[in-house]
């Protein structure tokens, strides 16, 4: 299908949205009004430039408060036409009315319509009307389409609009309904759930297909049953994308339409992860890992690159580099060639995802060339998961990335306070559970590099938190005492520093080390079924965290200038 995108959905001027638009390779563009009124280039340029570049103008945006009106603006349509004429664009959306002196008046909203579509048919243009979620009298969709069939113009068909039909909960099986040929147009975004006024929801927080939680495949296969012929189009909102770079998220919108062709064939992810391989970590951290109970049990006969395990749980470790830090993620896949041609299908091909991190789906032999030795046994059975912190611009990219590329669920998204901000958190992974990552959002004007970490699973905890705490005690992170006064568990958590969580289906142990670099480890133990990731804790180890950091810039000041 064709692919199109607002102008509205990407940052910076008309003529740097076009270039970035284009290079990620869309079809065409509905241009906004605004971003026309601020170009100094003259409507007959602008559209030399979007042809120049592949670019058709598929749309034009958007009219507002036009129908059910004492009196109809015609002259200001016919302003329009005329612009529209010199852009070679064809379709004019026109938005439902949300003035206060609109009627409630089908007939008349129809009457009027039916004139603006006349008027239209003289430049050769078709009017494209959409119910917006917060419409004065139109709100849903099938009402302004009940409209369109009263005003019965052959110039005069419906805009469908993702958003506005699904935030109102709205059943899109009634799109089936509608003749395909009066479906002018269809406009695709996504968005989070939130309670929160309907308008502010779609002006600040659309995203792409896939970043959100809307059933866009759902949608979209409806409109294709009813015959919809026209362009996938993306209409975002989005506070983070107006600032973001144009090209980045031009790319991740093409990657959202591709992914959402793909699930409307039924076809998700061919080979899904089933486990992590390894993580590669940088930097000399030979020796916490030696004191968490890993072995070295291979060398790179040709790279810098060592082996280092302990039960299922793999890690590599690039030792040339100077400040410890979570390179890459192997993971582990039923069928490497499916997934890794998939990663590349989604743009993707070196599988880097947004916050820099490699992934990649190693064949079965990458451990051979290491030679490896047995390694001695521990506590760890596994990598439980990776936490990964992402650049505020990047959050809703990476989402995207994880969910499509390689083939992770989104599970909970928690956003809670900690000591200099709102941790937002959410955490994806496979149907198994057995590959799971952490995205967290950096904090904005975080003071330190965004940390990273590797949860390692072990099956009794405590165990691990005596054997740490004798052996290396200066590795493990102190946990605040107030933590315990407040939780009702066994009292040797309190002894050992370990923290604690439950859910419905079970309960969590875990502990932290201290920061290396930009990394530290993390000891889990899932107790039944539990499926979290002691999110409720994360704002005692930041604080914690922060006063380390704090402490230790201090001191070093302190060494400089004494
Ligand atoms: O927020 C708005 O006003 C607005 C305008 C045009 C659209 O197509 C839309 O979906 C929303
Ligand atoms: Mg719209």
């Amino acid at each position: 299908m064709r692919k199109s995108i607002a102008t509205v959905s990407v940052s910076g001027t008309l003529t740097e949205k076009l270039a970035a638009i284009a290079a990620a390779g869309f079809d065409g563009v509905e241009l906004f009004e605004n971003d026309l009124l601020t170009c100094p280039l003259p409507p007959e340029e602008v559209r030399l430039r979007a042809a120049d570049l592949g670019l058709s103008i598929e749309l034009y945006q958007p009219f507002r408060d036009f129908e059910a009106m004492p009196s109809p603006d015609l002259r200001r349509a016919e302003r329009k036409f005329r612009v529209m004429e010199r852009l070679g664009a064809d379709t004019l959306l026109v938005c439902s009315n949300v003035s206060p002196q609109a009627v409630d008046d089908d007939e008349l909203a129809a009457s009027q319509l039916r004139l603006l579509a006349e008027r239209a048919a003289e430049h050769g243009i078709r009017i494209a009307y959409e119910a917006l979620a917060w419409g004065r009298h139109v709100n849903e969709y099938l009402h302004a389409w009940r409209i369109v069939r009263l005003a019965d113009h052959p110039n005069l068909g419906t805009c469908l609009d993702s958003f506005h039909i699904l935030s109102r909960g709205s059943d899109p099986i009634g799109i089936e309904a509608i003749p395909g040929e009066k479906i002018f147009f269809l406009q695709l975004a996504d968005a989070p759930l939130l309670a929160m006024d309907v308008l502010q929801w779609s002006r600040h927080y659309r995203c792409f297909p896939g970043q959100g939680t809307f059933d866009l495949a759902g949608l979209v296969g409806h409109a294709l049953k009813a015959g919809y012929e026209g362009p996938l189009s993306l209409e975002v909102f989005n506070d983070h994308f107006r600032q973001a770079d144009a090209g980045r998220t031009s790319h991740d919108g093409m990657r959202s339409l591709i992914a959402l062709e793909q699930a409307l064939r039924g076809a998700d992810h061919p080979a899904e992860p089933t486990g992590f391989a390894f993580a590669e970590l940088a930097g000399p951290v030979g020796g916490v890992l030696t004191a968490l109970g890993f072995t070295r049990t291979g060398a790179h006969p040709d790279e810098p690159v060592e082996l280092w395990e302990q039960g299922e749980a793999r890690l590599l470790v690039d030792t040339t580099a100077a400040d410890p830090s979570l390179l890459a993620v192997g993971l582990e896949t039923p069928d490497q060639a499916a997934a890794t041609e998939h990663a590349a299908s989604l743009l993707s091909p070196t599988m880097e995802a947004p916050d820099g991190t490699r992934h990649s789906f190693p064949d079965a032999a990458w451990r051979d060339g290491f030679a490896p030795s047995l390694p001695a046994p521990g506590d760890i059975t596994h990598i439980d998961h990776v936490a990964l912190t992402q650049p505020w611009h990047h959050f809703d990219g990476a989402t995207l990335f994880y969910r499509t590329v390689l083939g992770l669920r989104p599970q909970e998204s928690l956003e809670l306070p900690d000591p200099y901000g709102l941790l937002r958190s959410k955490a994806m992974s496979s149907a198994d559970g057995r590959v799971r990552v952490v995205l967290n959002l950096a904090q904005v004007g975080a003071e330190s590099m965004p940390l990273q970490h590797v949860a390692l699973a072990t099956d009794d905890l405590l165990a691990t938190a005596c054997r740490l705490r004798a052996e290396h005690p200066e590795l493990l992170l102190p946990i605040p005492c107030n933590y315990y006064d407040d939780l009702d568990a066994d009292p040797s958590l309190r002894e050992l520093g370990v923290l604690h969580d439950r859910d419905e289906h079970g309960e969590f142990l875990h502990l932290y080390t201290v920061t290396v670099g930009r990394v530290f480890f993390e000891i889990v133990q899932r107790i039944g079924g539990y499926r979290g990731y002691g999110a409720v804790n994360a704002p005692v180890r930041l604080a914690v965290q922060h006063l380390r950091w704090a402490n230790d810039l201090a001191a070093r000041h302190q060494g400089a200038s004494a």
